[in-house]
């Protein structure tokens, strides 16, 4: 007889060899953005394969959530960037509403952190500067993008090598091709410890303003 998957779920450790918090209230930053930004290096100086990959909610105009993964391109004083195209169906989502959730997880430093804010597209320079950056199998792949269902793998592979060939030097970046600002108005840093009296820090500041002075508060883990 089987184990039962409960059982087997049961029995995976969790934050095994994290450590108890190294938390001193006196070092939390006035502005959490950078903050962010230094736990993504430390996880990958850590060993965190991927330490730049967030989990981005978009909300469509019925109201209904929806997930995925991107990397995150930059991060400067405000903002948190990412890129994918317009006609996406984050995109869309965000056209029509422009409130998203954000999330980091961390499993090698037992961290993760929660964002909520607005999203908006920037410029074309901006997106075709982060075209430009992207390898070629990127951006070979990004004209891969199309609304719709695909009638089967073959056709990806044949339409891949039919724009390998269109371009055999310059990629043009395609016009769905954006670069996108997260600006948060909530950043949630959560740290596990082993003894379980994990770490917990909320920032918020007025959704309206989204330039005023962050407040800051301990929560209950
Ligand atoms: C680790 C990882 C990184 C990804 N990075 C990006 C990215 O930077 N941009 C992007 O458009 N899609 C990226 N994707 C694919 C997205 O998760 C998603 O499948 C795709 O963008 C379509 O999303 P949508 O249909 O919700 O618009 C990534 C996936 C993974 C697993």
């Amino acid at each position: 007889m089987t184990e039962a998957m409960r059982d087997r779920l049961r029995r995976i450790s969790v934050f095994a060899d994290v450590g108890p918090v190294d938390f001193k209230e006196s070092e939390l930053p006035e502005n959490p953005v950078p903050r962010v930004a230094e736990w993504i290096l430390a996880a990958h100086a850590a060993g965190q394969p991927e330490p730049h990959a967030m989990s981005l909610c978009t909300v469509n105009a019925e109201g209904i959530p929806s997930s995925r993964v991107l990397l995150v391109k930059d991060i400067d004083t405000d903002r948190l960037f990412f890129a994918t195209p317009a006609d996406s169906r984050k995109g869309i989502e965000i056209a029509s509403n422009p409130h998203v959730a954000a999330h980091f997880y961390w499993p090698v430093t037992g961290r993760q952190v929660r964002i909520t804010g607005t999203a908006s597209g920037l410029d074309r320079d901006a997106s075709e500067r982060d075209f430009a950056e992207r390898g070629r199998g990127s951006r070979l792949s990004a004209h891969l993008h199309r609304p719709g269902p695909l009638p089967d793998r073959h056709t990806a592979y044949g339409e891949f090598e039919r724009l390998d060939a269109l371009y055999p030097d310059q990629v043009p970046c395609p016009p769905s091709w954006t670069l996108y600002a997260i600006t948060p108005t909530e950043v949630e840093f959560w740290e596990a410890s082993t003894d379980r009296v994990h770490h917990r820090v909320r920032y918020r500041r007025d959704a309206d303003t989204a330039r005023g002075a962050w407040r800051r508060e301990l929560l209950w883990p």
